[in-house]
């Protein structure tokens, strides 16, 4: 196949590598400097450094060249570079089948991903897709063993992308549930900032076990309400992702957790971070959601209390911790 990856940070760079083994790659930046530097020194030295790119992946800043007869565009922009991204495809006449690796809600609509393509893209829904689950860059870039989630309603182009993309490596599950996988993918992003910053306080392993089991229940909630399944919020794009950002340290979200429990401000976080971290910017639009939808969502409250209320990392903790007794199922 020949495929653009559109959004060259680290998740973009690491998918462009890993396909490039059976695929052919066009790498695509917005940004005319960042595109010329990874041609010329064949490394992305702002969002991943410790792997070079294949000579055989064409990088490249004008998408329409990014597009050029490809069977398959991958969006791999933040979730707040999404709308614009496919504007500039809609502008350049270009269609081709879509599926998206961003996790996140948009701010002010709080729409999933799926959204904002059926807005702005004019191909059915039944060529788009979204592909998900537990997998830090670094790791796919390394070639660890990874397993994600490939959600469309079309069975056959799931079944398509699937075999496609799939490697002994990469393992590729299908779905059709785009609703639960986006959810999962947007939400566990939050409870991992909560989880970082349990951590970072100190308050031990169990209180981590509690926010993921207790996180995981915001999201199954408000996933279902939505229309998502449950069997995905048990799967890899809810759980296993929640699992594997909550716990590990290569989770920028989970190191915005860290950072704010040590007293940074976020202003500082995200210049440090230098990557996105969705759960920031999702945080109020899931709050949004639930109060459309009548849902309970404290965890959420409390990160969005820290984030946007100026509440310190500790005490928003402590009324969490201080809610009153309640049944574990309702
Ligand atoms: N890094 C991971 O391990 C990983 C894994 C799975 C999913 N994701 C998701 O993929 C998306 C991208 O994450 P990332 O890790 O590549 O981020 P990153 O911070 O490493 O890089 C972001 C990239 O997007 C570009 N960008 C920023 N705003 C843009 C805009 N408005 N239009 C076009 N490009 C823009 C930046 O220049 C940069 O190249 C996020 O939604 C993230 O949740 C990341
Ligand atoms: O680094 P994070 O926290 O954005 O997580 C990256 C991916 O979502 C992991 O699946």
């Amino acid at each position: 196949m020949k495929i653009a990856v559109l959004g060259a940070g680290a998740w973009g760079s690491a998918l462009a590598i890993s396909f490039s083994a059976r695929h052919q790659i066009n790498l695509w930046t917005k940004d005319p400097d960042h595109a010329s530097d990874m041609d010329s020194r064949r490394i992305n030295q702002s969002f991943l450094p410790e792997h070079s790119l294949p000579e055989a992946l064409n990088i490249t800043s004008q998408l329409t060249e990014a597009l050029d007869n490809v069977d398959l565009a991958l969006l791999v922009v933040p979730i707040v570079g999404l709308r614009e991204t496919l504007r500039t495809i809609a502008a350049s006449n270009i269609r081709v089948p879509l599926i998206w690796g961003c996790k996140g809600l948009e701010t002010g609509t709080a729409y999933l991903p799926h959204q904002i393509v059926a807005e702005e893209y004019d191909v059915t829904l039944s060529r788009c897709g979204v592909l998900s689950g537990p997998s830090f860059a670094e790791e796919v870039a390394r070639g660890l063993p990874t397993a994600l989630t490939f959600a469309s309603t079309d069975h056959e182009f799931s079944s398509r992308i699937s075999v496609e993309l799939h490697s002994s490596r990469l393992r590729i599950y299908t779905s059709e549930d785009i609703i639960g996988v986006e959810t999962g993918g947007a939400i566990k992003n939050v409870i991992t900032i909560a989880a970082g910053i349990s951590d970072g306080i100190g308050f031990g392993h169990n209180a981590r076990a509690a926010l993921i089991t207790r996180g995981l229940m915001e999201i199954t909630r408000l996933g279902l309400s939505l229309g998502g399944k449950m069997e995905t919020f048990i799967g890899l794009a809810g759980v296993g992702d929640l699992i594997l950002t909550s716990t590990g340290d290569l989770s920028r979200n989970r190191q915005v957790g860290l950072m704010l429990a040590a007293g940074k401000t976020l202003h500082d976080i995200l210049n440090e971070l230098g990557h996105v971290a969705e759960g920031v910017h999702a945080a109020l639009s899931v709050l949004q959601l639930g109060k459309r939808l009548n849902i309970e969502m404290p965890i959420t409250q409390a990160i969005c209390s820290i984030l946007h209320e100026g509440v310190s990392a500790r005490r928003a903790v402590e009324v969490l911790l201080n809610r009153e007794q309640k049944s574990e199922i309702y």
